[in-house]
């Protein structure tokens, strides 16, 4: 039973029923990956073990952990983790976003632009900083404005390649309306990018996840044409 529950866990699909859910769930590659013990320790438990390691990472830079400035960065980095830079990795910080009846029969596009971006790269463990654009074409359902941002800070708040937090969104977004009318682009800077390695300041990434009515050029161009217009 403990591996069910942790199973359900880290499941983002909160629309499924919970049991045929557990049953048929396989790690996909949309999902972030995680192992099945994942949320067997508190969030305290994490930051202390957190802290410990940080401690460590410091200690082995030579730096001087009695120093003021320094003592308490551990503790700090490790609550930052936790609490907030990675508060998207538990499900149970996922936004609800109730579905409301569209009784307007509202059926044109609605994008939610310039969504701010902080994420952290995986492969690094550096910022993301950028911008999402949302958009979805309703059927029966529509769901709260600030959802639509929620969606988006709670996966990024988790480390992050930029293509699977596009396509976690979109898949989020289809099943918090309903619809597979859908679409999400972000634009991002990786700092892995800028400010070490190949150190490039002007590049940018794009991406994109184009789904239902959107994978037509009259809804994609449309929606291409609002997320630039200032
Ligand atoms: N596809 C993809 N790659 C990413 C993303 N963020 C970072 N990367 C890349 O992940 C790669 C990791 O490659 P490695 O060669 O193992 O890392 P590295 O030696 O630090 O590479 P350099 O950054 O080229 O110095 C780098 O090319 C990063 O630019 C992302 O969101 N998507
Ligand atoms: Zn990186």
């Amino acid at each position: 039973m403990k591996q069910k529950e942790t199973l359900w866990n880290i499941m983002d699909n909160h629309d499924l029923d919970k049991e045929e859910a557990m049953d048929d769930h396989v790690m996909s590659s949309l999902d972030t990956p995680l192992r099945p013990d994942a949320f067997d320790l508190s969030d305290d438990e994490k930051i202390a073990i957190i802290e410990q390691h940080f401690h460590g990472i410091m200690h082995a830079l030579g730096l001087d952990l009695t120093d003021d400035s320094l003592k308490g960065t551990p503790a700090r980095v490790a609550k930052m983790y936790v609490k907030e830079i990675f508060h998207g990795l538990h499900p149970d910080n996922k936004p609800y976003a109730r579905r409301f009846e569209n009784k307007y029969k509202y059926n044109k596009m609605l994008v939610e632009r310039n969504i701010t971006v902080y994420s952290s790269c995986e492969h690094h463990f550096v910022p993301i900083i950028g911008k999402a654009h949302v958009a979805y074409i309703p059927n029966e359902h529509v769901i709260g404005l600030s959802k639509l941002n929620r969606i988006v800070h709670y996966f990024a708040r988790r480390p992050q390649v930029q293509e699977r937090l596009t396509m976690q969104i979109a898949n989020e977004l289809k099943q918090a309306l309903k619809t597979d009318n859908v679409a999400v682009l972000i634009e991002a800077d990786h700092l892995c990018v800028m400010s070490r390695g190949v150190n490039d300041v002007s590049s940018s990434t794009i991406t994109a996840e184009y789904s239902g009515l959107f994978e037509q050029d009259q809804y994609r161009n449309e929606f291409l044409g609002h997320i630039r217009t200032k």
